[in-house]
Order: C-alpha cells, then structure tokens, then sequence
C-alpha cells in the first residue's frame, strides 16, 4: 500500500504520526511510504532518519494527500486540507467529529474512509489509541493549571501543594478515566486535596483503591458538583462518552459559585467540552475569562510535548496501521471489530451513532459496509 504522513498544520502541533522505526516496520511489511519535508521536524526527527528508514520525502502537503492509499496522521483535517483529501482515500488520525460539524459535512463530502483513534474500542471496552494521549494531557493538566494559577497568569494565586503551616490547593476531577486518573495523580503528588468524580461506582471503588490518602471520591451528579465547585481552585475536564458530544457539567451560572481566579482545564475540549462555557483554544493564546474563571481549552494539549507524545503515540497506533496495510481497510475492518469501531464516515456515510446524534445526520449500521 501506498502510505502518506503529513506534516501537522494544526496551531502548535508538533507531533507526527509515524517515527522512522514506523516507517521501517511498514517496508518490511513491502508498503511504500511517503513523508512530508519536515513532517517529524518537531518532535526531533529529521528528513535524513525517515530516507535511511526507506521513506520517500516529499516537498509539499499536496503531493502527499496526491500519491497516497492511506494518509496517517494525528490531529484531524483542518480547512485547508479538506479540498486535498481523495474519494475512497483511507484517513487514519483523529477526528473527534462530535466537536465539528463542519468536519463531519467536509468528510462526508468528500467520499473518504475515515477511521478515528479516538472510537477504536477493544472487548474490554478500553480506547487503544486514546489512552497514550489521555495519559500525557491529564499529566499535563496539572501543570497547566498549577501555571494558571499563579497572579501574573490571571489566576487565585494559590501554590496547589502550600507549604508548612498553610493549606493546600482544592483540585476537583471530573471524570475518573484516564485523564482523570492521571491528573489526580500528579496533583497529589504535589500534595493538594484531590477530589474525583464520575458516574461509574466501580470505577469510584477503584480509585479509592489505587489513590493516595489525599485523594477523595464523590459520585458525580448536579447537586455535588454545585457543592464541590465552590472550595475548587483548579477543576479538569475529564469526562467522555465515548465517540459522542461532551455533557455540560459545569453550566454558565455556575461559575457565580466559584471563587475569582478558580482555574478550569477542560481536557474534553476535543469532544466539545464538559464545561458550557469553554471554547477551544489553541497553545499560542491558551486561556480566556469568564466571570473571573479563568478557563484552558487547549484541544491538542499533547503537541505541546512532542518528543513523549510522538513516541507515545505510535507505539500504539503502529499495529493498526499495519494491519490497515497488510489487509486494506474493509478486510482488516471486517475481521477485527477494534479496528471497524474506528470507522466513522465511510464514502459519504456517517456509520458511528455518536456522530449521526450529534448533527442530526442519518446513521448508517457498519456492517452494511461489508
Ligand atoms: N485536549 C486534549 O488535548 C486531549 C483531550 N483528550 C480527551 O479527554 C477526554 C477524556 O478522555 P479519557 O480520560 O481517555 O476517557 P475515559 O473514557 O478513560 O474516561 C472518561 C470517564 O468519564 C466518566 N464520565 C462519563 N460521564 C460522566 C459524568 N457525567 N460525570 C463524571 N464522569 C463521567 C466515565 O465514567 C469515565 O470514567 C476525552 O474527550 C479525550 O478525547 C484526551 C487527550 C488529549
Ligand atoms: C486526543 C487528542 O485530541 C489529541 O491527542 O490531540
Ligand atoms: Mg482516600
């Protein structure tokens, strides 16, 4: 199969979608590979490393999307790149289609196969191509937020750990998965009170297992939220339905409750965001106000620390992309239902539920591609 990696155009994404070991994998499998000019410039490998490892180096975006079978990348087709992108072409990268309904109409339009890391789902009903990034964002969520909170940057003003004699920060977690878990994480390891929500009891038990002493666990509805709210200095997004549009779990009038300069991370910003009044954002120009809550609402938060997320990233998609060369999409789709999860918008069909919800489009079963 003809492969092709572009370069990431996305504000600040430095991530690319295949490293050279990537690229030696798939020609011993017999594929040919094209790489942008400086695809994988930011997260530390040149031209020179993908030529050695048998890719082809192409000069222009349009001469990638132009050859290319399949195109692997990672963050989700901008503006620019819909009118590139080929009837029957094979798009495997995220798409978050829930969040963008011009994205799902330009897909559509375009007749491609579009299969999203972010609803491969295994038995177990974990997210394989989710998981890496969901790490790397909750860890980086808490930086994030302990640097918003500092005076200068618009925030409280508080150290999330305080020191002898001074208490520390109240850090609240909406949703216990991934994000959420990592976060929590690495709050508590700074030493601030951490609070965990979600709507799973078993999920809520194993928490309460797993985590330090200074980590709590509260069932997530309405009425604790309104209460857990107004002690927080830095509340996560963290929350997923899989493949579908975010709740709003923190609605506009409740920022009123909350304390000035209280900061909100909505890491659930690429699936429309948990929060009613987050907007996404991008690395360049992070954070704005709202009713003296400062809000991040960065939707790639894991291009911003390329050289682990590159790597975190391909270590697991690299199987799958595999697979789709060896097999071609409808074969290993119809053999492997992780894979045929992924599938989301096949030749002008919207074959993923959470999607046709989202936009009122008509929903098309998957195995009616088969
Ligand atoms: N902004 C960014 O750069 C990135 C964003 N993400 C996003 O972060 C979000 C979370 O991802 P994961 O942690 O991997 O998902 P996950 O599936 O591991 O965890 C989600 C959790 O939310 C819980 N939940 C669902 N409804 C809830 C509610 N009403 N209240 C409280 N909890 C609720 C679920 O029970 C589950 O435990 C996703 O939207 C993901 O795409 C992930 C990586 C990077
Ligand atoms: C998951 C996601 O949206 C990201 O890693 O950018
Ligand atoms: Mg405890």
């Amino acid at each position: 199969m003809i492969i092709g990696v572009p370069k990431e155009i996305k504000n600040n994404e430095n991530r690319v979608a295949l490293t050279p070991a990537g690229v030696t994998e798939l020609r011993k499998h017999g594929h040919t590979v094209y790489v942008q000019a400086e695809a994988g410039k930011g997260s530390g490998f040149s031209d020179e490393q993908y030529t050695q490892a048998g890719a082809s180096i192409l000069p222009t975006i349009e001469e990638v999307y132009g050859i290319a079978e399949m195109i692997i990348k990672v963050k989700e087709p901008i503006e620019s790149e819909y009118p590139l992108i080929k009837e029957n072409q094979l798009l495997f990268t995220y798409f978050h289609f829930a969040s963008s309904e011009p994205l799902t109409h330009a897909m559509i339009e375009r007749k491609a196969v579009c299969l999203a890391y972010e609803t491969v789902e295994k038995t177990d009903r974990s997210l394989p191509l989710l998981v890496p990034m969901s790490e790397v964002a909750g860890r980086m969520a808490i930086q994030e937020g302990a640097k918003y909170l500092e005076k200068p940057m618009g925030g409280f003003g508080i150290l999330l750990g305080g020191v002898a004699g001074v208490k520390p920060a109240n850090v609240l977690v909406l949703g216990g998965g991934i994000v959420g878990t990592q976060s929590a994480k690495m709050a508590a390891g700074l030493g601030a009170n951490v609070t965990i929500m979600d709507i799973s009891l078993a999920r809520l038990r194993y928490l309460e297992d797993i985590m330090p002493a200074n980590v709590d666990t509260v069932m997530s509805n309405e009425y604790n939220i309104r209460e857990l709210i107004q002690g927080a200095n830095l509340i996560i997004g963290g929350v997923l339905i899989p493949g579908a549009k975010a709740p709003s779990l923190i609605t506009r009038d409740m920022l009123k409750l909350m304390k000035p300069g209280t900061v909100m991370v909505d890491v659930a910003i690429d699936q429309g965001g948990c929060f009613e009044t987050s907007k996404a954002t991008t690395h360049e120009d992070p954070i704005y106000e709202v009713d003296g809550v400062v809000h991040y609402c960065v939707a790639n938060m894991p291009g911003a620390v390329p050289y682990t997320s590159t790597l975190a990233l391909t270590n697991a998609t690299l199987p799958y992309a595999l697979q789709l060369a060896n097999q071609g999409w409808k074969q290993a789709c119809s053999t492997n239902e992780e894979l045929r999860k992924g599938l989301n918008v096949v030749h002008g069909k919207v074959v993923f539920k959470g999607v046709a919800e989202a936009w009122h489009l008509p929903y098309t079963d998957v195995k009616e591609l088969f």
